[in-house]
C-alpha cells in the first residue's frame, strides 16, 4: 500500500486563498507606506532646505524707513522726519545706500528735520556720506517739508539751525521760498583754503589739470571755489566743460583741506550769470544753492556783476541778492515734493 505523504494545510482551500490575499495586501500596503513616507521625507528635506535658505535669506535683518522725496531745481533730497529724536535715524552708510540711483531711492543727499527748542534744525548727508554744514536747495525743501508736517499754509516763516548757523526761511504764497543765507565768509583760513595765510582770496591762480585757473574762494558755511576761467582767458563756455574730469581735481585739491564745492561761471550780463557745479561729496548736480550765493559774491568781488543777479543753473534759475545794508545774502527759488515711500535697508 502506497501512502502518499501530503502536508495538509490546516486551512481549508477558501481559507488558504483568503490568507494569501491578506498577506499580499499587507505586503503591498507596507511597500506603499514606505514609498509614501520616503516621498514625504524627500519633500520635507527639499522644502526644509529651501525654507531654511529662505529664512536664511530673509533672516538677514533689515529696517524700513519712511521718507519723502523733495527737489529744488533738480537738486534732490530724501527728507527724514527726525522731529521725535535728537539722534539721527539713519547713518552715513544708510545715506550712501539710499542715495544710490540704481540700488536705492536715488538722491544728492539725505536731509533730517529735527527739533531745536521751539524751532527746528536741519542736518544733511551728501550722497557720499559726508556731512556738510549747509545746503541752500535743501533748506528750501525743508521749508516746504515743515509746512507739510505742520499742515501750515503760506505765507509762513521758519527759523532753522544749520551747521552754518540759524537761517530764516520764508514760504511765499507764490510757492517760492526766500532764505536769508547769512553773510559770506571770505577770510581764507575760514573758507578754508591755504591759498592765502589770511585775508581774502580773489582772482588767485590755481593750477588744475595743467591749466592755471583764476579763482575766488567764499564760504557760505560750506567751502566754495569759483572760477570764471583760466588766467588771461576770455571766459568760460560752461556747457563745454569736462566737468567729470576737472571737478574732482578741484574737489580734492590740496589747497582745500576740507575739500571744496566748485562753481564754473559764465557772465551773460551784469545781472545774469550762468553756472555749472561740481559739488563736494555729491559730484555734478543740477543746482547748488550755497554755490549760487557764493558765485554772486565772487562776481561782485571781481567786478563782474551787480549785487542782485539771476543765476542760471542746469536745473533752473535762482534769484540771489547780496544786500549791502546787512551784508546778508538772500536766495529765492522753488522747492517741490516729488514722492513719498518707504525704503528697505539692511541693518
Ligand atoms: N555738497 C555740499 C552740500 C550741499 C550743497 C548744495 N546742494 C546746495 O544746494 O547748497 C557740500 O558738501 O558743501
Amino acid at each position: 500500500m502506497q501512502v502518499e505523504m501530503q502536508t495538509k494545510s490546516p486551512f481549508s482551500p477558501p481559507q488558504n486563498f483568503f490568507f494569501l490575499n491578506t498577506s499580499l495586501f499587507f505586503l503591498v500596503s507596507i511597500i506603499f507606506s514606505l514609498l509614501f513616507v520616503s516621498f514625504f521625507l524627500t519633500v520635507a528635506v527639499v522644502l526644509g532646505s529651501s525654507i531654511g535658505d529662505e529664512s536664511f535669506r530673509d533672516g538677514s535683518s533689515h529696517k524700513t524707513v519712511e521718507f519723502v522725496k523733495y527737489e529744488g531745481l533738480g537738486n534732490d533730497f530724501i527728507m527724514v522726519n527726525n522731529l521725535d529724536s535728537s539722534e539721527l535715524k539713519l547713518s552715513a552708510d544708510d545715506a550712501i545706500h539710499l542715495c544710490d540711483r540704481h540700488l536705492g531711492v536715488g538722491a544728492d543727499g539725505v536731509i533730517f528735520v529735527l527739533r531745536d527748542k521751539e524751532d527746528f534744525q536741519m542736518r544733511i548727508y551728501n550722497s557720499d556720506g559726508s556731512e556738510p554744514e549747509m545746503c541752500g536747495n535743501g533748506i528750501r525743501c525743508v521749508a516746504k517739508y515743515l509746512a507739510e508736517l505742520e499742515k501750515a499754509t503760506a505765507p509762513k516763516s521758519y527759523k532753522v539751525l544749520t551747521g552754518a548757523g540759524y537761517m530764516i526761511l520764508e514760504l511765499r504764497k507764490d510757492g517760492q521760498v526766500c532764505v536769508d543765507m547769512g553773510a559770506p565768509i571770505l577770510n581764507a583760513p575760514d573758507v578754508p583754503t591755504t591759498l592765502a595765510a589770511t585775508g581774502e582770496v580773489v582772482k588767485a591762480p590755481l593750477e588744475v589739470d595743467g591749466k592755471t585757473f583764476s579763482v575766488t574762494c567764499v564760504s557760505m558755511g560750506n567751502p566754495h571755489c569759483i572760477t570764471f576761467g583760466e588766467q588771461g582767458s576770455e571766459g568760460l563756455d560752461v556747457d563745454a566743460l569736462p566737468l567729470e574730469k576737472i571737478g574732482p581735481l578741484f574737489e580734492y585739491h590740496p589747497v582745500f583741506p576740507a575739500r571744496v564745492n566748485t562753481e564754473f561761471v559764465q557772465v551773460l550780463t551784469r545781472s545774469h550769470l550762468k553756472m555749472r557745479v561740481w559739488e563736494r561729496g555729491a559730484g555734478a548736480t543740477q543746482a547748488c544753492g550755497t554755490g549760487a550765493c557764493a558765485v554772486v559774491v565772487a562776481a561782485v568781488k571781481e567786478g563782474r556783476s551787480e549785487r542782485n543777479c539771476v543765476v542760471e543753473l542746469p536745473g533752473g534759475p535762482l534769484e540771489i541778492e547780496w544786500r549791502e545794508n546787512d551784508n546778508h545774502i538772500y536766495m529765492t527759488g522753488p522747492a517741490r515734493k516729488v514722492f513719498q515711500g518707504s525704503a528697505i535697508l539692511e541693518e
